[in-house]
C-alpha cells in the first residue's frame, strides 16, 4: 500500500542548531503512529513542517504522492492534513458552538462568508453540535470559550479539528496540561477515532501507556535524528533506543 506522508531527509536548522535532522519516513494510510523521545528531541519541530508552519533548510515532504514542501500550512489543510488547533486559534469570545461552526464552515469553503452562515444555516450548527458531543463538550455548547476550564479547551481543539474532517490527524500531546479525570474521556474519544479506520493519527505524547495502547507504530526522535520506527514491541526491544532513551524515561513519564 502506497504512504499516505512522505518525507525525504527532512531538515531543518535553526542557527547552527539542527532541531530536525535528516529524517525520512513512511507513514501507511489509516494507521496509527506515535512520535516519541526527550524533551527538545524535535518532535513538535518535525509536526510543524508536516503541517508548513515552517520550511525545511532541506528535504521533502510527500502527501498522496505530491511534493508538498513549499505549501501553506492552509492549503495543506485543504488538502487533507489537519494540525490541533492551538487554544490562540480559537475565538475566545464566541461560544464553544460557534467556534466548532466556524471550523465546520471552513471545511465547507464558506468561510469568506463566516457571520451571514453563522446565522443562517442551521445544518452547520448540527454538523458543530455532533462533533462536540462526540469529544464529550456538548454541554458546554454555549459557554464562551474564554471561559472553559484548560481541558475543556483541548477538547475544543479537537472538536474543531475534527470538523475540518481532514485524512490525516496531527494530534500534539492532546491530553497536556489536563488532570487526571480528564485524561480518560480524552483518551476514549482518540480511541474511536483509531477504530473507525478512516483516517492517519500521528500523535506526540509522553504518556507512554497511551502511545503503547493506541499505536500501530512507534517513531523515535532523538537529537534531531529518528533513532527507530517500527512496532512498539520493536521499539521497546531496540538497544537503541532502551540506552538512548527509555532508561532515562521512566522518570520522567507522567
Ligand atoms: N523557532 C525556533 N527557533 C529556534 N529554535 C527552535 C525553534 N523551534 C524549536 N527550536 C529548538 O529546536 C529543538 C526542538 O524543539 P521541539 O519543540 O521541536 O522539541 P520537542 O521534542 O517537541 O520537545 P517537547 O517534548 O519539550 O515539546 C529545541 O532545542 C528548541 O529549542
Amino acid at each position: 500500500m502506497d504512504p499516505i506522508l512522505k518525507t525525504e531527509d527532512l531538515t531543518i536548522s535553526f542557527g547552527g542548531h539542527v532541531a530536525v535532522d535528516g529524517v525520512s519516513l513512511e507513514v501507511k494510510p489509516n494507521t496509527f503512529k506515535s512520535i516519541i523521545g526527550p524533551n527538545g528531541a524535535g518532535k513538535t519541530t518535525f509536526f510543524n513542517l508536516l503541517s508548513g508552519q515552517l520550511k525545511p533548510t532541506k528535504g521533502k515532504v510527500i502527501f498522496k504522492g505530491t511534493d508538498i514542501t513549499n505549501l501553506s500550512p492552509t492549503i495543506r489543510t485543504r488538502k487533507g492534513i489537519g494540525r490541533s488547533f492551538q487554544i490562540t486559534n480559537v475565538f475566545p469570545n464566541l461560544t464553544v458552538l460557534e467556534n466548532v461552526r466556524l471550523a465546520v464552515q471552513s471545511q465547507k469553503n464558506v468561510f469568506y462568508n463566516m457571520y451571514r452562515h453563522v446565522n443562517q444555516d442551521p445544518t452547520m450548527k448540527e454538523i458543530a453540535m455532533n462533533w462536540l458531543e462526540k469529544v464529550l463538550l456538548d454541554n458546554k455548547a454555549h459557554t464562551l470559550a474564554k471561559n472553559l476550564a484548560h481541558g475543556e479547551k483541548r477538547k475544543l481543539e479537537l472538536a474543531m479539528l475534527l470538523a475540518l474532517e481532514t485524512e490525516l490527524l496531527l494530534l500534539d500531546e492532546p491530553t497536556a496540561g489536563m488532570s487526571l479525570e480528564e485524561v480518560p474521556a480524552i483518551l476514549d474519544v482518540i480511541r474511536k477515532l483509531k477504530e473507525e479506520k478512516n483516517r492517519t493519527i500521528i500523535l506526540i505524547e509522553h504518556k507512554m501507556d497511551m502511545v503503547l495502547d493506541l499505536s500501530d507504530s512507534l517513531m523515535v526522535l532523538f537529537h534531531g535524528e529518528l533513532l527507530a520506527d517500527g512496532s512498539p514491541e520493536e521499539i521497546m526491544n531496540n538497544e537503541l533506543v532502551q540506552s538512548a532513551y527509555l532508561g532515562g524515561l521512566s522518570h520522567d513519564a507522567s
